[in-house]
């Protein structure tokens, strides 16, 4: 089976009331802990790859490994573009290859929002890849703003409705309360849930997508900071949460910082506790093995996806 777009992924999720995990790649371990993972759930799975993930792993090289993870795992398996800021990046992705990008212009007023989005879709449509835009800002934590400003930044379902209708885009990114990396909130984690019933309500069959939504899992954090790292007052999205937006119109949840924090913990603690090795394979074996159980974890905890394929 080739690389697949994720319509067919999303209409099952929609229906099922699931989410397909989307995880950000940037070398051959992570590739291969995400793959193992899904295809012992027999979870469909989309591998991300962000800008600067482009830049650093160069896409000639990711997109062999993803190739190869595909014919070797035999899933569905989309290869999307996470983030991408303009037009041309898109066109770069879609012409590698990529069945789905997204155009994130949501920095934008509405209408040039709009503009930029439609020309991604009109460009990608033609060549069968699919799009996701971001409408709304996803906020970081950050104390001096007030409740009522940060949720200014939500995304809002009027103008869901307006901008999926004028774009012809194929999923869309909300801002509910999550935002990206290891401090989401300071205090009581809070999502708008609400507001994406609203968003559901406007948009009905249509999938949406849930970015900056790890759960910035204890266990690492702990074991990071355990080995010598530095990482207070890191916090995600609780579980329940996820589970509860996988069950509405979530039908792509968005993940990177738990994998990231699971692999350096787990480096992090072949370093502290085995300081005379210095085969590479040995810790990034272990990190392989550990994004595994955490993406094993997602799909079965979290998203609901296993056994779906
Ligand atoms: O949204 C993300 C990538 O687009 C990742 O979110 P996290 O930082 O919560 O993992
Ligand atoms: O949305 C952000 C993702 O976590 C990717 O981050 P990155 O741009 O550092 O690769
Ligand atoms: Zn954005
Ligand atoms: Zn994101």
């Amino acid at each position: 089976m080739p690389l697949v777009t994720t319509k067919e992924m999303f209409k099952k999720a929609y229906e099922g009331g699931y989410a397909i995990g989307a995880f950000n790649i940037n070398n051959m371990e992570i590739i291969q802990g995400i793959v193992e993972a899904a295809k012992e759930e027999k979870a469909p799975v989309i591998l991300q790859v962000s800008a600067s993930a482009l830049k650093y792993a160069n896409p000639k090289y990711l997109i062999k490994m993803v190739e190869a993870a595909v014919e070797d795992s035999g899933l569905p398996i989309a290869l999307h573009l996470d983030h991408g800021e303009n037009f041309e990046i898109c066109k770069t992705c879609i012409d590698l290859g990529f069945t789905s990008v997204m155009i994130d212009a949501s920095k934008y007023p509405l209408e040039e929002n709009i503009k930029i989005t439609k020309q991604v879709v009109e460009y990608a449509h033609s060549k069968g890849v699919v799009v996701e835009a971001e409408l709304g800002k996803l906020a970081g934590v950050e104390d001096e703003v007030k409740v009522s400003a940060r949720e200014a930044t939500f995304t809002d379902p009027e103008e869901a409705y307006e901008f999926v209708h004028k774009t012809g885009v194929d999923s869309l990114a909300v801002a509910i309360g999550t935002s990206h990396g290891a401090y989401k909130f300071k205090g009581e984690a809070k999502l708008d849930f609400e507001r994406l019933e609203e968003i559901q309500k406007k948009l009905p069959g249509f999938p949406l997508v849930l970015h900056g939504a790890s759960a910035v899992m204890p266990e690492f954090v702990e074991k990071c900071n355990r080995y010598g790292g530095k990482l207070e007052g890191a916090q995600g999205i609780p579980v329940e949460m996820l589970r509860k937006a996988a069950s509405m119109a979530i039908c792509k949840i968005n993940m990177d910082t738990d994998l990231r924090l699971a692999m350096t913990a787990t480096i992090r603690e072949v370093f502290a506790t085995k300081p005379e090795e210095f085969d590479p394979r040995k810790y990034l074996g272990a990190a392989r093995e550990a994004i595994k159980q955490v993406v094993k974890d997602k799909i079965v905890n979290v998203l609901g996806c296993s056994n779906t394929i």
